[in-house]
């Protein structure tokens, strides 16, 4: 059995990518740039003042207190303006273009008005508030490379640049099947009196659709191989990835890879050395890939986040590594010595520290209410004592 780095590794290296399109701006944040971005224009696009205050000449401030009239007004967008001569000053606004001449901004705070003459008594401070022209960039400097999530703060900087619409990769488009007989729509399931309510294809596709997926469909299928490999093969038709949750294990009605074997299911990895979540499966049919999530729901949602997460990332031109960031917590209570496989421990933040949750059985559904982080623990760990650091990813 490979070990999760190992599985990490073989996801990360799929060449599947969605197509690239182009999109209007306002349609990209989230998407992945397939091409640089270039800027347009320099920001600023002229010496601005970066503060509300009087525009001046250096010169002019030699002798204090200055007295300088006021002839003329910068507002940021108003018409270009005259220079300014010797003993004169601009009224100007944060963002407005310094009139050619002046050299320095002084806060109103530090002037008083007479009138229409200015009144500047004491030295001006180390800054002249004034931010020059392609100071953050200038026109034809690559703001984004090709890769680049265009993150809240990325769209930003894609904006300023003077972008309309931007090259990006398409949504990964995902279709989920549930298999097991005992499966029912939640509201229905206590009309048959075997049935349990299929509560896992909603978590994934909430999931999957946050990290930049389309779910295009949820279908939930009986233990039944001819409709299973009809649904299979339908799937393969209409969508970048199938997920199949359940029937991963060795049961008698466990056929969510032979559901594809028709289709001819080649098999990238099958079972991890991971708690929980071992029987998880990624393969390939019809060059469209296939992840097997098994059926206990914890450990789908746990196998979700490691493995589908980045899987989505890659889809959409993005770094798989992305979806992984483990970052160090303080552990909020001690855990035992690791067991045999690497464990992601469900986990709440409470107080500044990931408080490890009391049931951390693969088939309970009421902890997933309170798992905000997965705790990574490697096979065969000491025992950690509370207040260490250990490795965790929001489990989101
Ligand atoms: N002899 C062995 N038995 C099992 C092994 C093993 O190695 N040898 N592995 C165990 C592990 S670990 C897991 S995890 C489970 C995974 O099994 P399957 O993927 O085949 O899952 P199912 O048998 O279909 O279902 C397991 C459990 O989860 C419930 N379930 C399934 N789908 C859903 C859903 N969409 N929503 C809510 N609940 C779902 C299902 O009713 C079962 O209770 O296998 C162990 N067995
Ligand atoms: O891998 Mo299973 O997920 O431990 O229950």
């Amino acid at each position: 059995m490979i070990g999760f780095d190992e599985a990490s590794a073989i996801l990360a290296a799929v060449s599947e990518r969605t197509p690239v399109e182009t999109v209007p701006i306002a349609e990209a944040a989230g998407r992945v740039l397939a091409a640089a971005l270039t800027a347009a224009l320099d920001s600023p696009r002229s010496d601005v003042s970066a503060m509300d205050g009087y525009a001046v000449r250096s010169d002019d401030l030699s002798a204090l207190p200055a007295r300088l009239p006021v002839d003329l007004v910068s507002y940021p967008g108003g018409p270009g303006l005259p220079p300014l001569g010797p003993s004169q000053c601009a009224r100007i606004f944060t963002g407005a273009p310094l009139p050619p001449g002046a050299d320095r901004v002084i806060m109103q705070e530090d002037v008083e008005r007479e009138g229409d003459v200015a009144v500047i008594a004491g030295p001006p401070g180390p800054s002249p508030h004034v931010r020059a022209r392609a100071s953050d960039f200038a026109a034809g400097t690559e703001l984004l490379s090709a890769g680049t999530r265009l993150t809240p703060t990325a769209i930003v900087t894609a904006a300023a640049a003077d972008a309309a619409s931007l090259p990006v990769h398409g949504r990964p488009r995902m279709i989920i099947l549930g298999t097991g007989d005992e499966l029912a729509a939640p509201g229905t399931a206590r009309e048959r009196p075997r049935a349990i309510p299929e509560s896992l294809s909603l978590g994934v596709a909430a999931m999957a659709e946050r990290w930049g997926a389309t779910c295009l469909a949820i279908r939930r299928l009986p233990d039944e191989p001819a409709t299973l490999e009809r649904a299979a093969a339908e799937a393969l038709e209409e969508t970048d990835i199938v997920v199949v949750t359940g029937g991963a294990s060795v049961g008698e009605k466990d056929f969510a890879k032979a559901m594809f074997a028709p289709a001819g299911l080649e098999l990238l990895f099958s079972k991890v050395a991971i708690k929980p979540g071992k029987p998880v499966w990624l393969g390939r049919a019809r060059g469209r890939l296939v992840l097997g999530l098994p059926g206990n729901p914890s450990s789908a949602m746990v196998t979700a986040r490691l493995f589908l997460v980045p899987l989505l990332l890659r889809l959409s031109g993005g770094d798989p590594a992305e979806g992984l960031r483990w970052r160090p917590v303080p552990l909020g209570a001690a855990l035992p010595a690791g067991g045999a496989r690497e464990e992601f421990v469900r986990a709440a933040w409470r107080d500044g520290a990931a408080e490890p949750l009391g049931d951390q059985v693969s088939g309970s559904q009421r902890p997933l209410a309170n798992a905000e982080l997965l705790l990574r623990r490697p096979a065969g760990c000491d025992a950690t004592e509370a207040g260490s650091n250990v490795p965790a990813l929001w489990f989101e």
